[in-house]
């Protein structure tokens, strides 16, 4: 049997100058690929506390500083070293805008990017699927 791999993250975006930004980070290793906060799902956690937790530890953000469309999730499946891989996020608003992100030392960058730019940062077709299914949302309830 061949085991997936589970992680989860959050899609945030902030309201900045009139735009909607979308918050990448670039790794530090591998590829040096920009993806939102997610990580791998530990034992005994649900797929919302591994969301924030790996928030936490990648960007420094607690969930008092967000809110959370636990209704507004994308899940998406790709393969990593032939294994499958599920990764399932949440779309998330930076609420208390005053708070710098602050990176773990899995990533070496972030950037606060418009819908086009993240998109063309974030490379694979899946999350740029997944930003714009987000920015969907967005613009038609939250603008
Ligand atoms: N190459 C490496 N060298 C050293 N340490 C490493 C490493 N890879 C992982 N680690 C370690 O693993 C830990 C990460 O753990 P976590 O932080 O818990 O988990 P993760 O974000 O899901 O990990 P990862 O970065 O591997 O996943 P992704 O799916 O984005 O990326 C996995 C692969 O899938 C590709 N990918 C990402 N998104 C994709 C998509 N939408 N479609 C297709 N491929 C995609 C990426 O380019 C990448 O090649 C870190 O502590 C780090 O030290």
């Amino acid at each position: 049997m061949t085991l997936q791999q589970r992680a989860c993250g959050l899609v945030i975006f902030r309201r900045f100058q009139g735009t909607i930004q979308y918050l990448l980070m670039q790794t530090s290793y591998g590829e040096h690929h920009w993806t939102p906060p997610k990580g791998h799902v530990d034992l005994d956690e649900s797929d919302m506390e591994t969301a924030l937790r790996e928030t936490q530890e990648e960007a420094g953000f607690v969930s008092n500083d967000l809110k959370i469309f636990e209704d507004v999730r994308h899940e998406m499946s790709y393969k990593v070293k032939g294994k499958p891989k599920i990764v399932i996020y949440w779309l998330a608003e930076l609420l208390n805008l005053d708070k710098p992100v602050r990176l773990s030392n899995e990533h070496q960058a972030f950037d606060w990017l418009p819908l086009r730019e993240a998109c063309d940062r974030a490379k694979y077709d899946e999350m740029r699927k997944a930003l714009n299914e987000f920015d969907n949302y967005v613009s038609r309830n939250l603008s």
